[in-house]
């Protein structure tokens, strides 16, 4: 299985957030977090990306790939992450957002071919040089997915990725996220509140309290 999630809870001073969640995701398949707010699903998230604030405690097995992720290091965990707020570097062009997401060690000329092949999927080819402050909204999102899938995840995680947009861009840029998932063939977790983000072939996962 590409993607596991094994009696995994998150505690806080000891008391678990969460009942252990126990999943299983292939590559390709989007698997939709619900659950009440404040019942733990950014918490989750952090767990599985590396990111757990110290006064969090993870327990249960997160495998990746047929590994561990517990052990490994943030930035060695090939786990992307998109959150509601794109976090794009505001004084930075489109271009130079984007140079940072990928893998070192290549040429100047593979850094500008995957930037604008990657720019044409997003329809946004002549766009590299523009102030990110300059993009709608849905631009702004879609650099924002494709900084997060340059850096080649193995799995990636979406925190409300669409809950800022409006109703028509929500549609178009769901869409746009789950095709790509698609065509890169990664296992992905989503949360949402809206039941509409849960895509017909994915995997609807409740967040149950924990009992005490
Ligand atoms: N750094 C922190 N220190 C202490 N408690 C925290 C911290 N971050 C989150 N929490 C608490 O952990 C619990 C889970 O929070 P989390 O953000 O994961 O919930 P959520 O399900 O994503 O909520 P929402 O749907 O409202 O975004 C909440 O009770 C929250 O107050």
């Amino acid at each position: 299985m590409t993607f596991e999630l094994k009696n995994v809870t998150v505690t806080l001073d000891e008391h678990p957030l969460f009942a252990p969640l126990t999943v299983q995701l292939d590559k390709g398949q989007i698997g939709t977090i619900m659950g009440p707010s404040g019942s733990g699903k950014s918490t989750l998230l952090a767990a599985i990306s590396g990111t757990l604030p110290p006064t969090f405690d993870c327990t249960g097995d997160i495998r990746l790939n047929g590994r561990s992720l517990l052990d490994v290091p943030v930035e060695s965990r090939q786990v992307g992450i998109l959150f509601q707020d794109d976090l794009l570097f505001p004084h930075l062009n489109v271009y130079q957002n984007l140079v940072f997401a990928l893998p070192r060690g290549l040429s100047k000329s593979e850094q500008r071919e995957r930037i604008c092949s990657g720019l044409i999927d997003a329809d946004m080819d002549r766009f590299d040089h523009r102030d990110v402050a300059t993009l709608s909204g849905g631009q702004r999102a879609r650099i924002s997915l494709l900084r997060t899938l340059l850096a080649e995840p193995k799995l990636i995680l979406l925190d409300e990725p669409f809950a800022k947009l409006d109703l028509q861009l929500r549609g178009q840029f769901r869409d746009f996220v789950f095709n790509r998932i698609t065509d890169l063939n990664i296992p992905a977790l989503l949360v949402t509140h809206d039941p509409a983000d849960h895509p017909d072939t994915g995997l609807l996962i409740e967040l149950e309290t924990a009992h005490a």
